[in-house]
């Protein structure tokens, strides 16, 4: 039997994630963001809600034996009837300028307490066998918050291995060519008639991205990461914050790679699309503490965007990260996103560098 080509499965999730940055940008640019704290002190804010619902309402409609792996839990809209009012007031207007698109996902959630049903469809413990979506809504919510860079990021994985992803980015450039710059303050989305970045993956079928735009898709190109002769002229990348990946540890990477360019520091996701369309080089997240377990819906999408656009993702081991053991990468430490033919010099210095400290 030929392969699948997972092209509805591509179509439906560039469809999902572009209507969810539409509800995303809009809770961006007001004040009030209805943001909460979570047992583990991270932040989440009516946009990551929002997102979500509309993305796990598209797939439910599409693909209702898939099973879903997503980041947020409607427990706290449950309990706040105020902040559950914020959040549909949103979704129940989110709809993209297409009615082919909307048929495509299947229209609007037709109540808030459908929407709180949709967002608690999200709780698959993951695995190894099956069709499983993995979904962060909004990645990257501090960068969010901040104005910086953030995600809205899907995968599709079968038998635990990524075949689609999805990142739109709606504060990057449009342009595949223009250089990375810090995610601070970076906002696309201000300019007239731009609203930032979709890129996608399918296994085996190469990498794309397209410009976000309000309705139907636009048309993709082919991305590629840049030819790299020199390590030493490499550009990295790494998070904005420092309890996320070690800057020291990237700095003594670099150091002993005789890179000498500063890092960009960018949140979320962001950073795997960027060096896959050759905007930057090098993806470094370094653990800061031994006990992290990185989440898949944090890397799902961005793994096969770059492998498919000439690079290597591997843990800080050289390993392939491993989406096949529930919610999270539990067989992984840290994430060495590089192109694949300096992938290995990339580790080697990651291994002296962390080696040394212990
Ligand atoms: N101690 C830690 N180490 C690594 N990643 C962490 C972390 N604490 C939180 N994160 C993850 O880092 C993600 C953001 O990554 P980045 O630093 O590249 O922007 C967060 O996603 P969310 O923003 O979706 O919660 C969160 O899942
Ligand atoms: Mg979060
Ligand atoms: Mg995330
Ligand atoms: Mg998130």
């Amino acid at each position: 039997m030929a392969s699948p080509s997972y092209e509805h499965e591509l179509n439906v999730a560039l469809l999902a994630v572009q209507r969810a940055t539409h509800l995303t940008k809009s809770v961006f640019h007001q004040n009030a963001k209805g943001t909460l704290n979570k047992s583990d002190a991270s932040p989440v804010t009516i946009g990551d809600f929002g997102a979500q619902a509309l993305i796990i309402a598209a797939l439910q409609h599409n693909f209702p034996d898939d099973k879903i792996v997503a980041e947020e839990e409607a427990k706290d809209l449950r309990d706040n009837t105020q902040l559950r009012e914020l959040v549909w007031g949103l979704v129940k207007d989110a709809k993209l300028d297409d009615e082919a698109a909307e048929r495509t996902l299947g229209g609007s959630i037709k109540s808030a307490d459908s929407m709180l049903d949709l967002i608690d469809k999200g709780d698959s413990q993951g695995g190894s066998k099956g069709r499983i979506w993995a979904i962060d809504p909004i990645d990257g919510t501090k960068g969010f918050l901040r104005g910086g860079q953030y995600a809205v990021c899907l995968g599709l994985m079968v038998d635990g291995d990524v075949k689609v992803g999805v990142l739109g980015c709606p504060n990057l450039p449009v342009s595949d060519s223009e250089p990375l710059k810090e995610g601070i303050g970076a906002d696309a989305s201000d300019e007239a008639g731009k609203f930032g970045i979709l890129f996608s993956a399918v296994q085996s079928a190469g990498a794309q991205s397209r410009p976000l735009g309000p309705g139907a898709l636009k048309p993709a190109s082919t991305i590629a990461m840049k030819p790299l002769s020199n390590i030493s002229d490499a550009t990295f990348c790494e998070s904005v914050e420092a309890g996320h990946s070690s800057q020291g540890d990237a700095a003594a990477i670099a150091k002993k790679l005789g890179i000498t360019k500063p890092s960009v520091r960018m949140d979320s996701q962001a950073k795997y699309g960027s060096i896959a369309r050759g905007a930057g080089d090098l993806y470094l997240r370094l653990p800061v503490r031994a006990d992290y377990v990185e989440k898949i819906w944090d890397h799902a999408a961005g793994d096969l965007i770059v492998r498919e656009a000439g690079g290597q993702v591997t843990d800080t081991e050289g390993k392939r990260l491993d989406f096949s053991h529930g919610r999270t990468l539990l067989q992984n430490k840290g994430v060495i996103a590089a192109p694949r033919d300096v992938h290995g010099e990339v580790i080697r210095a990651v291994k002296e560098v962390l080696g040394a400290k212990k």
